[in-house]
């Protein structure tokens, strides 16, 4: 008889997801998947998958019976700008009128405003907001997750960012990786010199790797922010002192960032809404991973998705994630996206399901720690009031977590209704 802590029983389908790397391409639509299932965790890892019966084999604290809901790793969302002060409702009637993203910014909004509040915003403030929506990605079912700087664009806040972002690390169950995105924006002191404005941001790197206050570097590359040759000059900077790299890449305009991001050999690309058929082959060439973004192309309005089917074809490793932002996209539901993948990305179940946990991994270092429910890892595992793995993108704009365990530990369950 085996003593563990918890054990999860009469398990209608368990997604284990298990791979030795990210999936590419056509992998994308095999699903690691075990029927009537049992799992066994110990010292806040996985102790034992199995088939129903060999719950016998156990003698656990605590028991659940799964009533044969569906159970998979702890979800990943590897593009959230989590940090930051203040919020962006009032340029919703903007959007309404069909003010574009980028004029918006032009006009001083958008990124900009939320630097001004980001700015005044004390570390205190910025860690205890950040907790909040943190709170919510965990109830979602999110147990790892990435956190972007990017809102400072000077020192002192870009720093405050992700220190913030570390105290984070240090206490909230979900395990965070933070990027330093000094190069969101070009801030107003700096509108004529936006090169001096990257060197100054550059300058902040061996700060940031001695503190270990992040693992890897971002930059918009956008019309009207930074284009590709400024990005490629101030990313190999950052390749050159040992960060890892990631580009916000033809996001609204097609300026080439996807081959950019190929060229540098980055661990991902994200948006990628105007890749070309050149950058998307680049990318399958170079192992870069493609984080695609929907919720972002729906909240601005646009009718184009990025093309993942092409991607996938193409043998690129494709992942998903919220990019949970005041402006572009203001949700923590990675739920939601998941149906948006679906209708909009036109991916199936399974591969969505495999860029939300396996790819989602791999596209921010966390490979060999997250996204897979394996014997002798982290117990990040969510129970699901869902009777199936197709279920969740089908039915959409709720919220399907029946219970979140991370390290083996129960942290957020269903809110019962409250008798009145
Ligand atoms: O608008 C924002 O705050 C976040 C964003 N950065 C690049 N695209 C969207
Ligand atoms: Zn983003």
């Amino acid at each position: 008889m085996q003593h563990v802590d918890l054990l999860l029983t009469n398990i209608g389908q368990l997604l284990t997801m298990e791979s030795t790397g990210p999936k590419a391409g056509k992998e994308m639509q095999q699903l690691e998947m075990i029927e009537d299932a049992v799992l066994a965790i110990a010292n806040g890892k996985v102790a034992f998958i199995g088939e129903k019966g060999s719950e016998q084999h156990f003698k656990a604290k605590k028991t659940i019976d799964c009533q044969s809901k569906l159970v998979t790793p702890g979800l990943v969302d590897p593009h959230t700008h989590v940090v930051f002060g203040g919020s962006r409702e009032h340029e919703m009637a903007l959007k309404q009128q069909g003010v574009p993203y980028l004029d918006i910014l032009k006009q001083g909004g958008g990124i900009l405003s939320t630097v001004e509040k980001t700015r005044e915003a004390s570390e205190d403030q910025l860690v205890e907001k950040a907790r909040f929506h943190l709170d919510r990605m965990l109830s979602y079912g999110v147990t790892t997750a990435e956190v972007k700087s990017g809102y400072g664009l000077n020192g002192e806040t870009e720093l405050k960012q992700l220190r913030v972002a570390k105290k984070l690390r240090e206490s909230h169950p979900i395990d965070l990786v933070s990027t330093f995105l000094g190069a969101h924006a070009i801030p107003k002191e700096h509108k004529e010199t936006p090169q001096v404005f990257l060197e100054e941001m550059l300058t902040l790197l061996d700060q940031i790797k001695e503190e270990q206050l992040a693992e890897f570097v971002d930059i918009f590359t956008e019309t009207g922010v930074f284009t590709v040759e400024q990005s490629r000059s101030y990313l190999s900077a950052a390749q050159a002192k040992g960060f890892g790299l990631k580009i916000h890449a033809d996001e609204i305009d097609p300026l080439g960032g996807t081959e950019l991001a190929a060229d540098l050999k980055a661990i991902s690309a994200d948006h990628l809404v105007g890749a070309s058929d050149e950058g998307i082959k680049k990318l399958a060439q170079s192992g870069t991973i493609a984080v695609l973004l929907p919720g972002t192309t729906f909240y601005l309005g646009k009718d184009t998705f990025a093309r993942a089917r092409k991607m996938m074809e193409e043998g690129v490793t494709v992942a998903l994630a919220t990019d949970f932002n005041p402006g572009s996209c203001p949700t923590e539901n990675i739920q939601l996206i998941m149906t948006f993948a679906a209708l909009k990305l036109k991916m199936t179940p399974e591969e969505i399901w495999n860029a939300m946990t396996v790819n989602a991994a791999f596209a921010i270092g966390r490979g060999e720690k997250a996204g897979q429910l394996v014997v002798g890892r982290g117990a990040d595992v969510v129970i699901w009031d869902a009777p199936n793995y197709m279920y969740l993108p089908y039915h959409y704009g709720v919220n399907h977590v029946n219970t979140v365990i991370k390290n083996g530990c129960v942290v957020s369950k269903r809110r019962d209704i409250i008798e009145a």
